[in-house]
């Protein structure tokens, strides 16, 4: 069991897993090549391997589950070439099944034979799957219906996503026996470990693409007083600098516009004039006519992709003081090698900071590449909005709905 507060949690040593059928949820979503939709960065994937080969080889045959994207997103793409990297760590085949709870799916499901391992397709394929209701609502979804009666029990492994009350994520464990994963497990006791209240200052940064998110946990660690300074970066931050009554130029305004984020400016506003320590860039690297360019936020006429080396300098010293460091969300668009550079100096400078650092979610750890940690000195978190949530002491639905489950 892991203890989280009030929460006792079931781990795979709490549950009989030997020659069953499991379905096993994990978050294998990846950074994407807009372009060829290919895998950019594969740390999430690896994440899980302990988890799978454990059950395996108990002679166990798993189903499993994950989402990619959003749908509408450039990075909505199908689970294939997940199922092949899964392959290639685990040493065994991963069979692609091009469906999710379809006649297809559980036909296969009920043929699986003791160590055989299937991926489904991308989860939100199954529009159910994009409603956030509470587990017993969920149990009641078609997804939860057919998947539970192919299976004995399942596994949730996909810390990332512990944040969202999605069928897949809390709907299992009202109806079959459920347990955590070993990444599961891994995040949250570690978690649970690190985040010593006594440690400052504490320097959050900030940036990536999920505004609401991130306002949501910048209200939290506000109003709890858990940030002595928040640096963003991101999308994240030109919405902050419209709430501070700066002037971000037509298209950048049309951008976030368009990714539907321009609406959060009066929260971000409210979040401001609540005391909440958010720090804006000072410079940014925008692109013009194809050409990367430096440029002041006073004064921007290209697209915003990342901040600037004057931000990079300042936001660095903040870090290289701080007793904790927390980053979460890339500062520009790092899919592109040119805007990179932001995210991997702050990076740096907390790697080379006298604290403790927290690093999370899917872009951001990417940034990390191949380099060798110290882990008494950084986690290394599968989460982003997850991580940030637990750690400003939210409660997370699929960690309660596993606590609250039916037990084998
Ligand atoms: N200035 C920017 N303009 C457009 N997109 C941005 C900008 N800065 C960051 N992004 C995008 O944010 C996305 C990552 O955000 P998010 O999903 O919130 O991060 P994570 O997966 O690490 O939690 C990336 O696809 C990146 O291109
Ligand atoms: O990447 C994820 O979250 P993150 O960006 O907060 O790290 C998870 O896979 C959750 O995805 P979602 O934010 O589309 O629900």
């Amino acid at each position: 069991m892991i203890r989280v507060g009030e929460l006792s949690i079931p781990t795979l040593d709490d549950l009989s897993f030997l020659n069953k059928k499991i379905l096993v949820r994990l978050d294998i979503n990846s950074p994407i090549e807009p372009k060829s939709g290919k895998l950019l960065d594969d740390s999430r994937i690896k994440a899980h391997i302990p988890t799978l080969r454990e059950l395996i080889e108990k002679g166990n045959a798993l189903v499993l589950l994950s989402h990619q994207g959003r749908p509408g997103d450039s990075d909505f793409v199908g689970l294939e070439e997940h199922s092949k990297v899964l392959s290639r760590y685990l040493g065994q085949e991963v069979e692609f099944v091009e469906d999710v709870m379809g006649p297809y799916a559980l036909n296969r499901i009920r043929e699986l034979r003791s160590g055989e391992v299937i991926m489904l397709d991308n989860v939100r394929l199954v529009s159910e799957e994009l409603i956030e209701a509470p587990p017993d609502q969920h149990a009641r979804s078609f997804l939860v219906n057919r998947l539970s009666k192919v299976v004995n029990s399942f596994v949730n492994d996909a810390f990332a996503t512990a944040h969202r009350s999605q069928p897949s994520l809390v709907g299992f464990p009202v109806v079959i026996p459920s347990s955590a994963g070993r990444l599961m497990e891994r995040e949250v006791s570690a978690l649970a470990k690190i985040f010593n209240s006594e440690t400052s200052p504490k320097v959050f940064v900030l940036g990536g693409g999920k505004v609401q998110d991130s306002i949501r946990i910048i209200e939290n660690l506000s109003k709890r007083r858990l940030a002595d300074r928040i640096l963003t970066g991101g999308l994240l931050a030109e919405v902050f600098m419209i709430a501070k009554g700066m002037n971000l130029g037509k298209e950048n305004l049309q951008i976030l516009e368009r990714h539907g984020i321009l609406s959060l400016v009066p929260r971000a506003k409210k979040v401001l004039l609540a005391g909440a320590p958010v720090e804006v860039p000072v410079d940014f690297r925008v692109e013009s006519q194809g050409n990367v360019i430096e440029e002041s936020s006073t004064r921007i006429s290209g697209i915003i992709k990342d901040v600037g080396p004057t931000t990079e300098e300042i936001y660095s010293s903040f870090i290289r003081d701080a007793g904790l460091t927390v980053l979460r969300g890339p500062m520009g668009v790092i899919e592109d090698e040119r805007f990179r550079r932001g995210s991997s100096s702050l990076l740096r400078a907390a790697l080379e900071s006298k604290g403790y650092v927290i690093v999370g979610g899917g872009h951001m750890i990417s940034v990390i590449g191949e380099a060798q940690l110290d882990p008494a000195k950084v986690h290394v978190s599968t989460g982003g909005g997850a991580l940030l949530l637990f750690l400003a002491g939210e409660s997370l639905p699929a960690l309660e709905a596993l606590s609250r489950g039916v037990k084998a």
